[in-house]
């Protein structure tokens, strides 16, 4: 069953054209960075246009990742039951095999960087995904650099900080089958932030991605074309919460079977994050993090599995105790 007031068309979604930040004249840059970090600051979600990552590349992706999901499960056997940080993985629900809502999602996950991981079948998905990879890896760095500018800080810190340069990447595909019950509509992935900096997704033309603004559900239609970004539970950590990490949640309903690609990039996992100093500087509230492994915010994140809008970072301040770190800085 689906809980919340769900807003469509009341609010309009951020849009951010990649173009314009990349190579506009100075007015066009300066606005759109002013667009970013309005994006970031009021969402932790906008959509990105004109990004340079061609269609036909992305429609390749996706269908050579609904193949490996329609394996016979003896072709995929290894990759079923692994566990989260396992480079290739296959498996249903969301992390958990008692979860309730297991049947309402198939998902394909590999790492790709620093290490590039794959199946084997189908022969052409190494190439497809390498490709697809190092673009979108491409685009979020150029994202976090220009995040970077938004917060008036040089372009390199926010990407230095969060060890960019060691990141890891994933992509996975979701697949969540038509929805067949009384209610209408079932949510298939519960509210939760991604644990890492950022992703991108698309889909195949069926909306069911929701984001949490100003307290309202906010069902997310793009715009032809566009990824959606999602910040995620580092950015907020490195930026100090001046930006923050998008509570969303995936619902499936009108019969339809829904498909969504993702791109994420996140710290490498010893790497410890912390807000940047700058930013702490100036700011009344130093949050509630100390820094914390990426590694042990991804195991917070599978605790965080349950429709309860506990997101990973509630689990952290949970664990750590959340006076200890939620420091006034007057
Ligand atoms: O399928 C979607 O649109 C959202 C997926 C998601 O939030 C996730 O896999 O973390
Ligand atoms: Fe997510």
């Amino acid at each position: 069953m689906l809980s919340g007031k769900v807003a469509c068309g009341e609010y309009n979604i951020p849009v951010v054209d990649f173009k314009l930040l990349v190579n506009g004249t100075t007015d066009q840059r300066s606005q759109a960075i002013r667009d970013l970090g309005r994006a970031c600051e009021d969402w932790g979600f906008f959509m990105v246009i004109n990004h340079g990552v061609p269609e036909a590349l992305k429609e390749a992706v996706m269908k050579a990742f609904s193949e490996v999901l329609s394996l016979p499960e003896e072709e995929t056997a290894e990759y079923l039951e692994a566990a989260s940080m396992d480079p290739i993985q296959i498996g249903t629900g969301y992390y958990s095999a008692t979860d309730e809502a297991q049947h309402l999602r198939h998902y394909l996950k590999m790492f790709v960087h620093p290490e590039f991981h794959c199946p084997a079948k189908p022969e052409r998905l190494r190439d497809i995904a390498a490709k697809f990879a190092t673009q979108t890896r491409h685009l979020m760095q150029q994202l976090a650099m220009a995040i970077s500018e938004s917060l008036g800080l040089h372009d390199g810190r926010i990407p230095q900080a969060l060890n960019l340069d060691s990141s890891i990447q994933m992509l996975a595909q979701n697949h969540y089958p038509e929805y067949t019950g009384t209610d209408g509509v079932a949510t298939a992935l519960p509210p939760h932030t991604d644990p890492g900096i950022f992703a991108l997704i698309f889909q195949n033309g069926v909306d069911g991605l929701q984001v949490q603004h100003n307290g309202q559900w906010i069902l997310a239609t793009p715009v032809p074309g566009a990824f959606f970004v999602l910040a995620g539970d580092q950015l907020e950590i490195v930026t100090n919460e001046r930006y923050r990490a998008v509570i969303h949640r995936a619902v499936i309903g009108h019969e339809q079977t829904r498909t969504s690609v993702i791109s994420m990039l996140a710290p490498c996992p010893d790497a410890v994050i912390e807000p940047v100093q700058e930013l702490v500087a100036g700011s009344r509230v130093r949050v509630g993090f100390r820094g914390i492994k990426f590694r042990d915010n991804i195991i917070a994140h599978q605790r965080s599995n349950r429709a309860n809008g506990q997101t990973a970072k509630d689990v952290v301040r949970a664990q750590d105790g959340v006076t200890a770190h939620t420091e006034q800085c007057l």
